[in-house]
């Protein structure tokens, strides 16, 4: 179930740009990253993968698989242990004053100071930031237009979200780090920020953010990778990472029905007249069990037939990368 890390339909090339100046093909490198925690805790294991510009790329995982520590790594907030990082060619860390005015960074928790105002808020930030934005363009597109002159500690967590990517937009970034963006918006300021992350790499910012929505990754993402115990293992798009993965139909027999009565080709998981087939082909299976229910005059209650998505290819991947994790292998000495 483990993928390769390495990315292999992005080869590592520089553009010379007419005027003379190397544009490195990626906005982002990761080659081999760690990161070890005082105490020996190893908190990303040697990971590696690129982010074009103008791309959205997904970092996902289970809680503590080490996604926040990796892109803290390549905001520069900390240097890695091992491994390289690049961000528009910099190493984010040692360069940190040529990188830092060309990204954005949106983390878990803003921490702004409670007694500003929102305006005083965007002022403040505004000041640190060379080439700003106007406030009310950044506050307008995240929906904030109007609540200038409340409080920050009188806003909603929905509120100080969207308050968050508005200072982080507010540099006109490159590259926009979105450390879990929709966590506490409602399901209309989630798709807002959609709207607004797509309409940021149209225009050509690189974006790299986590989630825990995969439906947020799968609707959004152009690639994704998916992080367990420090280790990407899963890289692709969303599509990709779903495509192998089979498709569900479920439904409820009636009573006296036992699910062996079922076409053989069927092979289909029964609980209690629940019944589960996972198959990988979808339109030819349910065709197959509707004549079947059609022919027996069977009523399949609660029918529901759906491709694989994201969530499944997750929880398959973590289960899978659990057995391998808890196989009796000795892990190599690097890993240690
Ligand atoms: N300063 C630290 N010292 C020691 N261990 C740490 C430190 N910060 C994070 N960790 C550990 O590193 C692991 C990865 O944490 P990290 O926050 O990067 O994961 P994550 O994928 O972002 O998790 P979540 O989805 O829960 O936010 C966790 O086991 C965490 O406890």
């Amino acid at each position: 179930m483990t993928h390769a890390t390495t990315d292999a339909t992005h080869p590592r090339t520089t553009h010379r740009a007419a005027h003379g100046t190397t544009h490195p093909a990626f906005a982002i490198e990761a080659d081999g990253l760690r990161r070890g925690y005082t105490g020996g805790f190893e908190a990303v294991r040697g990971i590696s993968f690129t982010v074009p510009r103008g791309e959205i790329f997904a970092l996902l995982g289970t809680n503590g698989a080490g996604k926040t520590s990796t892109v803290e790594l390549l905001e520069g907030l900390a240097a890695p242990s091992a491994g390289t990082a690049r961000v528009l060619g910099h190493d984010p860390y040692r360069e940190r004053t040529a990188v830092r005015p060309r990204i954005g960074v949106m983390l878990q928790e803003g921490g702004f100071p409670s007694e500003l105002t929102v305006a005083e808020t965007v002022r403040m930030w505004a000041g640190c930031t060379s080439n700003a934005r106007p406030a009310a363009e950044a506050l307008d597109a995240t929906g904030l237009g109007g609540r200038e002159q409340v409080r920050v500690k009188q806003l909603s967590g929905g509120e100080r979200r969207r308050l968050d990517l508005a200072l982080a937009l507010l540099g006109r970034p490159e590259v926009l780090f979105l450390d879990e963006p929709t966590t506490g918006l409602d399901a209309e300021g989630r798709r807002d920020t959609w709207d607004l992350v797509r309409a940021l790499r149209d225009g050509g910012t690189t974006v790299l953010l986590t989630t825990h929505y995969l439906e947020e990754a799968e609707i959004l993402a152009d690639r994704l990778a998916i992080m367990h115990r420090g280790q990407i293992v899963l890289t692709g798009t969303p599509a990709e990472v779903t495509a192998a993965r089979p498709a569900r139909i479920r439904f409820t027999l009636p009573a006296g029905v036992p699910a062996a009565r079922l076409p053989l080709h069927l092979r289909a998981a029964e609980d209690g007249g629940r019944v589960e087939i996972r198959t990988g082909h979808l339109q030819d299976d349910l065709a197959a069990l509707l004549g079947w229910a059609h022919d027996h005059d069977v009523r399949l209650h609660g029918l529901d037939a759906r491709a694989a998505s994201l969530e499944e290819a997750f929880l398959d991947i973590a289960a899978a990368a659990d057995t391998v994790t808890e196989a009796p292998t000795p892990q190599p000495e690097a890993d240690r």
